[in-house]
């Protein structure tokens, strides 16, 4: 791949009219769809990873099962495999529960009382907790922040707490999503690591509701089935500054919309937040459920899902499939100019994307 085009505009256009890093050579639509298809034909023979078993559903569900889809910002869908496929939620509902709490009681509470920073540590860890004597979770897309996080919402009753993250989540989706109960059975009977976390927890004082609701609001949460598609759209929302681009609707702020992609790049990934960050260069956001969903603020949102997961519990195939469709199509945040390295994909399993399209001649001013 050669490097971009040398054409430079006459005079250096008002920094309003200055076009973001990359965007003359934003990726057209088929070639958004060519990226999804090459990566979903390149890894879908991948054989690494394990479905979650600690949760007895997600052990039996089809580990072949791999869908791609893409939401941008303008409203434009691009989807292959098994996008329309619903499967758990998991801990990707943790960033849109988050960004509910923001708006209504607002980040500093937040800051104060969960903590912005990384842990570095697993998802379900208790040390994590007890080393963090100022905050205690650390940190709100890990368990014991999530669990924090949906006791803090304002509400009077169990019932008024599940209805304001349900709806937040349909919001998000522009759609329905529907809790599947099985889920939220073997979820509910198998929890005894998050009865830990929320009763240490309680212990430290930290939570804003009854610890038994936070911790049922919270496993209903992650029980919430969606698709490929839906999650790609509620991505689409963050990456369009709060306004879901398929509805129109504003669901949060642009404000929330930064902080929530901030915590997405620290810990969206747990212990492998750093190595994905380093080969992908975005903000992302993982659950059990083998669903991943990355952000390009600003441009589109893209999701991946499938089963079989890593040791820290991120789907195999769908970080392999994000990053090299993310460097492929010249997104990586950290990337000022797209090279041949900078686009492959997550230990170098992509290939070189073709050359970048030669810059359009500059428009004028109005
Ligand atoms: N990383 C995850 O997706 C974990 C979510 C799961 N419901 C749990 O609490 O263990």
């Amino acid at each position: 791949a050669g490097p971009q085009s040398s054409t430079q505009p006459a005079q250096d256009p008002s920094p309003a009219a200055r076009p973001a890093p990359g965007d003359e050579a934003r990726p057209s639509g088929a070639e958004m769809q060519q990226a999804l298809q090459k990566a979903h034909q390149q890894f879908k023979g991948t054989k690494d990873g394990k479905n979650a078993d600690y949760i007895p559903y997600l052990a039996k569900v089809d580990s072949s099962l791999f869908g791609l889809a893409i939401v941008t910002v303008d409203g434009e869908v691009y989807t292959v495999g098994d996008a329309a496929s619903p499967f758990p939620i998991e801990s990707l509902s943790k960033p849109f529960t988050l960004a509910r709490l923001m708006e209504e009681v607002g980040a500093k509470k937040v800051e104060d009382k969960i903590g912005v920073d990384a842990t570095g540590q697993p998802f379900n860890s208790i040390i994590a907790i007890e080393m963090n004597k100022d905050h205690r979770a650390g940190n709100p897309l890990v368990n014991a922040g999530a669990i924090t996080s949906v006791s803090m919402l304002p509400a009077k009753t169990p019932e008024e707490r599940w209805k304001k993250v349900s709806d937040n989540f349909n919001a998000f989706a522009g759609d329905n999503l529907p809790v599947n109960q099985e889920v939220y059975k073997s979820e509910t009977d198998t929890n005894t690591r998050n009865q830990s976390i929320t009763a240490l927890l309680e212990s430290y004082d930290v939570l804003g509701s009854p610890a038994d609701q936070a911790l049922d609001v919270y496993t209903r949460q992650c029980s919430v089935n969606v698709t490929a598609k839906q999650l790609a759209t509620m991505g689409a929302t963050l990456a369009n500054g709060g306004i879901n681009p398929l509805t129109g609707n504003r669901v949060i702020s642009a404000d929330t919309a930064r902080r929530t992609l901030a915590l997405m790049a620290t810990n969206g990934l747990y212990e492998n937040t750093g190595e994905w960050l380093y080969q992908a260069g975005v903000p992302a956001k993982s659950g059990v459920g083998g669903g991943i969903v990355a952000v390009v603020p600003g441009r589109y949102a893209i999701a991946a899902f499938s089963p079989p997961l890593d040791k820290a519990g991120n789907s195999v195939r769908a970080q392999r499939a994000i990053a090299q469709v993310v460097n492929s199509l010249g997104d990586n945040l950290y990337a000022s100019t797209p090279t041949p390295e900078s686009q492959q994909g997550v230990g170098g399993a992509g290939k070189p994307a073709k050359k970048q399209k030669a810059a359009p001649p500059p428009t004028p001013a109005p």
